[in-house]
């Protein structure tokens, strides 16, 4: 049997997005109540009737976490120009490693508009 976890995290931050075309006002500082939704999936340990425990996505997303809340994003290696599309793909590289069955990130930056990402770089 196969299954799929989804955890839910929030961050709050600041930024700007220095690509887009002149008068664009993203371009100004601005920032979001971010929430990045994490999916894994993998087979069901029969024995224990789990995946794994969700609680190691929350231990792969502690440090990445610290260091976005409160930031200003630009500051971050890697998100030198961070539209959500960016950041969603930073957290796959981050999280790669250590979530087994990682199959989508999902970043929102406002009530309606979010990007998700499957790690197809
Ligand atoms: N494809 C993308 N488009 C936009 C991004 C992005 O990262 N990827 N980012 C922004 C800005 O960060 C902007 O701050 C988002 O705010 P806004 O456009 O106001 O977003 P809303 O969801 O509130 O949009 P409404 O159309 O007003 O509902 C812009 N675009
Ligand atoms: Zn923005």
């Amino acid at each position: 049997m196969r299954a799929r976890l989804t955890k839910i995290f929030h961050f709050e931050a600041a930024h700007t997005l220095p690509t887009l075309p002149d008068g664009h006002p993203c371009q100004r500082m601005h920032g979001h109540s971010f929430k990045v939704v994490v999916h894994v999936e993998g087979e069901v340990n029969e024995a224990i009737g789990w995946v794994y425990d969700h609680k190691e996505i929350s231990r792969a997303m502690a440090p990445l976490l610290d260091l976005l809340d409160h930031s200003y994003l630009n500051d971050v290696e890697g998100l030198e120009s961070p539209t959500i599309e960016r950041i969603a793909a930073w957290f796959w590289r981050k999280l790669e490693p250590s979530l087994p069955g990682l199959k989508e990130i999902c970043v929102h930056e406002t009530p309606n508009s979010s990007c998700s990402f499957y790690g197809e770089f």
